[in-house]
């Protein structure tokens, strides 16, 4: 039973420490991945700024390159319509004209055309080395606005084609006015696209990186790396002028990109003096690819703590289990060995034939009561007793009756109502003691006829008992050692007492004597 106890206490002990363990592991274990994901997000968070401030950096500078593009081009356009308009009254002389547009566009390596057609859209002078026959502009676009439009304005309009190359080209144009602001015809020059082409090329961007070179309506001029179908793509339901051009100018953030689809970190920029817009987007997703390689050896890291802490966990977990294992055997061992004691104490002390105290053990409780009753000052009291004609009794029913009385007599003696300090024993063969601490010579009296009232009451048949109830009886006699006797020893003790026992076989047995009725009877 204590055995099941300790084990139930040692698989308690267990289970609550492997609960604290688990427990502790996982709040560490928590706890890192908590600050490794917070430290990861905060450095993410850390590099999508950065880049949307490269990405405003980068838009801003290249809205002011093409803004000095195509400020470089208006200056030699207002050049060329003075010289134009200087003309109409005189009459225009197309071969100086000519002549005049060739020599800007050798200085302006962004053009690709310099032109001047009449109200009626037909080609008077133009830096091309010939003015080709029967082409007639005046159904183009920037032509219609220019003529439409007497303020005198520079327009630039979306990306066409060529007509005399083939080429790509952003047309800007002027109006040309005779004095009395009357129609006089368009002064254009064609902006090479592939001049932006090479321009962005110098840019080191990733292959899924954007630059975009837009007008303020929307349509694209050029977009880097996009094949040139991308070119007059109309973005005015993208994320970018639907919210981000709507109050400012210049800005940043993350949206999918109305080009392609993709999720991009954008930076953009609008012109103050042209309608333009540049826009430079990274991609998000390989960003954070890069972003993540580079976070390869912290993750690893943490990773690594991580195992280290379940490794270390299960280590504990393990040493727990074992030195717990180790001290449930101690604590069987030790179980076992106390009760092997207990029992051959037991042994040691007690009466094989009745179980009461054996002589050793009364020897041994006698002389310690009387050391404490010295200490304590207290009286110590004795009783001996002996079955009368016990001889008789074994030999009318043989040794084995006669050990069974012994052990009903001895019950008896041990059922009598004592104090937890008495203690009944077998002194030898048919003779029973009874130790008494404290008491005094009345109350070993009063016990001893207890005791002999109690083997009365068992009524064992005693046929050849020489007394007339023909039963087995007691004799018992009783001395104590009071606090004023000099001379306080166990023999003392126990000789007094056999004397008061002598004293009740004398006086015809069945019956209870103390000491002093004996020194009465012999004095
Ligand atoms: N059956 C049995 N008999 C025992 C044991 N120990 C002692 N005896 C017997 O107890 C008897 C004691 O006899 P006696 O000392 O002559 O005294 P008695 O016959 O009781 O007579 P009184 O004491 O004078 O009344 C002896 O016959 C012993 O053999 C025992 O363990 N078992």
């Amino acid at each position: 039973m204590k055995q099941k106890n300790a084990r139930e206490q040692a698989g308690l002990l267990y289970h609550s420490l492997i609960r604290s363990i688990t427990f502790a592991g996982i709040v560490l274990i928590a706890a890192v991945l908590g600050i490794s994901i917070w430290t990861l997000r905060q450095d993410w968070n850390d590099t999508v700024r950065q880049s949307e401030e490269t990405a405003t950096n980068l838009a801003l500078s290249q809205a002011r390159q093409a803004e000095d593009t195509f400020l470089q081009t208006e200056l030699a356009m207002r050049e060329m319509q003075r010289d134009v308009e200087s003309q109409l009254v005189t009459g225009i002389n197309s071969r100086n004209l000519s002549q005049t547009m060739r020599e800007l566009q050798g200085r302006l390596p962004q053009l690709h055309g310099l032109f001047y057609y009449d109200a009626q859209g037909k080609w008077i002078a133009t830096s091309a080395s010939q003015i080709p026959a029967d082409i007639n502009n005046s159904d183009r676009e920037y032509f219609r606005f220019q003529r439409d439009n007497p303020r005198n304005s520079i327009h630039l309009g979306p990306v066409i084609r060529s007509r005399s190359t083939g080429d790509l080209v952003i047309p800007v144009s002027l109006r040309i006015s005779d004095a009395l602001r009357g129609f006089q015809g368009v002064l254009l020059a064609t902006v090479k696209v592939d001049y932006f082409r090479h321009f962005y090329a110098y840019y080191e961007m990733g292959p899924k990186d954007v630059l975009v070179l837009m007008l303020a309506d929307s349509s694209v001029l050029y977009a880097r790396p996009m094949p040139d179908s991308f070119i007059g793509k109309d973005l005015s339901s993208s994320h970018l002028f639907q919210q981000m051009l709507q109050g400012t100018n210049r800005g940043s953030g993350q949206w999918t990109s109305a080009l392609d689809g993709k999720p991009r970190i954008f930076g953009f920029a609008r012109s103050d003096r042209y309608p333009l817009v540049v826009a430079a987007g990274y991609d998000t997703h390989s960003l954070f690819i890069k972003w993540m390689k580079g976070r390869v050896q912290d993750v690893s890291l943490s990773l690594a703590l991580l195992s280290a802490i379940v490794a270390m966990g299960v280590f504990v977990l393990r040493q727990a289990r074992h030195s717990l294992h180790y001290q449930l055997e101690l604590t069987n061992l030790r179980d076992e060995l106390s009760a092997a004691n207990y029992a051959l104490n037991r042994l040691a002390h007690a009466d094989a034939l009745t179980g009461l105290a054996n002589r050793r053990a009364f020897d041994r409780y006698l002389e310690e009561c009387i050391l404490a009753a010295d200490t304590h000052n207290e009286p110590v009291s004795l009783v001996m007793i002996d079955i009368d004609y016990f001889k008789r009794y074994n030999d009318t029913y043989g040794h084995v009756a006669g050990d069974e009385c012994l052990k009903r007599v001895a019950l008896a003696i041990n059922a009598i109502s004592l104090r937890g300090t008495d203690l009944v024993a077998r002194y030898g063969g048919e003779e029973f003691a009874i130790v008494l601490p404290g008491a005094d010579i009345e109350h070993a009296m009063s016990v001893a006829a207890a005791a002999v009232q109690a083997v009365r009451g068992q009524d064992i048949i005693h046929d050849s008992s020489l007394l007339a109830s023909q039963r087995v009886t007691l004799s018992a006699g009783c001395a104590s050692l009071n606090t004023e006797r000099e001379n306080r020893s166990a023999q003392l003790l126990i000789r007094q007492a056999d004397m008061a026992l002598y004293s009740a076989k004398q006086a015809g047995r069945n019956q209870v004597k103390s000491d002093e009725s004996y020194l009465n009877t012999h004095s």
